[in-house]
């Protein structure tokens, strides 16, 4: 697969809304054109979700968004647990490569993983998965290593050519998310916090205008 240019749909620029909760931010994604709808299982964060209201929003709508499910280190009972209860097309990981690529296998549902940097030396030259998050370092004061509103420096950015499928995470919002994807040629994006009234509960609105400046600038490649 090349240059991580392949959103889910065409040439679409791909889009995420990550963390719901609750019916409206749900229905929200769904009609505004989401590519994916991500649920939390974390229990510290504060938009953990459980298998059972996952799988009751889910069931609000047939088809659309493609379901991610979002794992911090997880052990394989708990990820079959989960996956028990609700269906998910994407499993999102915080973990190690190979412990991903072992979900992968595991599971057989594409897995995506979380890769933190901070500096240009620390992006991720291949993938053993089936796409890579691209993400600020979490403070040293997170209780959470993801989905704390903050912004990744894109300069670091500047001239990295992956060859494989990645999205750009952190402190997206409707207000710079087209200007993150013109500095960064970003193929998908993925948002929480900046389409949030508060933790947890999304804002319609703002994700209609994340969704429709996101894909605003013509697709290309950095
Ligand atoms: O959202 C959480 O609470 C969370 C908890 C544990 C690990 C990851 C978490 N969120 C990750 C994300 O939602 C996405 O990476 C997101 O795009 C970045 O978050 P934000 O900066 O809030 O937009």
């Amino acid at each position: 697969m090349s240059s991580g240019s392949l959103p889910s749909q065409g040439l679409q620029r791909g889009v995420k809304i990550c963390g719901l909760t609750e019916e409206a931010g749900f229905d929200a994604c769904m009609e505004y054109g989401a590519d994916w709808v991500g649920f939390v299982f974390f229990e510290r964060s504060p938009r953990n979700i459980t298998p059972q209201q996952a799988n009751r929003l889910s069931a609000r709508h047939a088809g659309g968004a493609q379901r991610v499910g979002l794992f911090v280190h997880p052990e394989d009972d708990t990820l079959a647990r989960v996956l028990d209860v609700v269906s998910l097309d994407v499993l999102q990981i915080y973990a190690s490569d190979d412990r991903a690529a072992s979900i992968r296998h595991r599971f057989g549902l594409p897995v995506w993983l979380s890769k933190p940097v901070a500096s240009a030396d620390e992006l991720p030259t291949v993938c053993a998965v089936d796409r890579l998050l691209i993400e600020p370092k979490p403070p040293t004061t997170a209780t959470r290593p993801g989905g704390n509103a903050q912004k990744l420096d894109w300069s670091v950015l500047h001239g990295w050519k992956p060859t494989f499928p990645w999205m750009l995470a952190g402190g997206l919002s409707p207000d710079n998310v087209e200007q993150a994807v013109k500095e960064t040629g970003a193929p998908a994006v993925d948002v929480s916090s900046g389409v949030e009234i508060q933790p947890g509960i999304k804002n319609p609105d703002a994700i209609k205008r994340f969704i429709h400046n996101a894909r605003a600038p013509l697709f290309h490649i950095n």
